[in-house]
């Protein structure tokens, strides 16, 4: 089920927390809506599910407009992070829970069946008769998920189903969630604050800053292709040195780069700590460094320029570097906007 956003407004009184959103969601899509804290997502969600309407725009469900179509018979699935499972029904019945209360009429044997079947899609097969309290919390949105799945939704929203979890579990639940989502081919809306869910989870990213998309695209075109300075930072570490452009070109701390595009003016350099390289002899930009912290993938520099800002940058495992040494950092990726 294909869904499209026409240019949907949401006003809180006098605050507009969504403004003017355009947005399709193929069939079969899974996109993942990220933004900070307040940029509108859940609004966004919480519209598409029909638990809040929009007060300008129209929301298609199909070739249908959604927007006046109350939440149960949109036949949409939730996964909410505090969208807390029944305490007092085992995990059997929290997963049937929906098939009893909906308007299709199934009997006993078929919603027993389709309950175990929904406990082994999300691996939980010989839990049924645990109650909430005595599983894992991955465990309870793994039931939360079969218990959305049991209506056969057209269309399944989450927000922030993992983050509650700790990082490993996260990680886990978001790669099965990927394999249940390419098996059952639903289409799906995921709300994240999290950059590395959303590029490791989705087809398309969607990224939303104070109610209004900044740029859509695939994980792969909105960290390669950032279109702005905030899509940049908010994605990922990134280092930045003022500098001026001129001409298609921009000197900052004393190296030209290449600035196509970018207005004369100030201008600010933007690089991930990873596309910049460190070398003792020869070009870049000369620094000093300051610390150096050890992970498990490798050796995080910290060196400070001539014009005293502080650069991080990736280095191997195995390089030789300590504070106090004087190189030059080399710029081998970066994206220069206006400042
Ligand atoms: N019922 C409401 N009444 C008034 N303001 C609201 C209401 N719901 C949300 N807002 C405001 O709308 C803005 C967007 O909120 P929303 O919950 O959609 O953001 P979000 O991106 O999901 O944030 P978070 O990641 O913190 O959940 C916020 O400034 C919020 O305070």
């Amino acid at each position: 089920m294909k869904i499209i956003l026409d240019n949907v407004i949401k006003t809180f009184d006098t605050f507009r927390a969504v403004h003017g959103v355009s947005l399709e969601i193929g069939s079969g899509e899974l996109v993942a809506l990220l933004g900070p804290s307040g940029s509108g997502k859940t609004t966004i969600l919480r519209m598409v599910a029909g638990l809040e309407y929009a007060d300008g725009g129209a929301i298609y469900f199909g070739d249908e407009d959604a927007t006046e179509i109350p939440v149960r018979q949109r036949g949409v699935g939730f996964v909410f992070q505090h969208y807390a499972l029944f305490p007092h029904m085992t995990v059997g019945e929290n997963v049937a829970f929906g098939m009893k209360v909906s308007k299709v009429r199934r009997a006993k044997p078929e919603i027993d069946a389709r309950v175990e079947e929904l406990l082994r899609l999300v691996k939980l097969d010989g839990l049924g008769n645990r109650f909430p309290t005595q599983i894992s919390g991955g465990q309870r949105q793994r039931v939360a998920l079969a218990r959305a799945l049991a209506v056969d939704p057209k269309v399944l929203l989450l927000d922030e189903p993992f983050g509650a979890l700790d990082a490993n579990v996260r990680r886990d639940l978001r790669r099965w969630l990927r394999e249940i989502h390419d098996e059952l081919g639903i289409t799906t809306l995921f709300v994240t604050h999290d950059q590395e869910e959303a590029l490791d989870l989705a087809d398309r990213v969607v990224i939303l800053d104070q109610g209004r998309i900044v740029q859509q695209g695939t994980p792969e075109d909105v960290c390669r292709r950032p279109d702005s300075a905030f899509v940049m930072k908010f994605l990922g570490d990134t280092n930045r040195l003022p500098g001026t452009a001129s001409g298609g070109r921009a000197v900052i701390a004393g190296a030209s780069f290449d600035a196509q595009g970018v207005a004369d003016g100030p201008v600010e350099l933007l690089a991930r700590p990873g596309d910049l390289g460190w070398q003792t002899d020869g070009g870049g930009i000369p620094a000093q460094v300051t610390r150096v912290i050890d992970r498990p993938e490798g050796r995080r520099v910290l060196a400070r320029t001539e014009g005293g800002e502080v650069v991080e940058l990736d280095v191997a495992a195995d390089t030789k570097i300590a504070a106090n040494d004087r190189g030059f950092i080399q710029v081998l990726r970066c994206n220069v906007f206006a400042a």
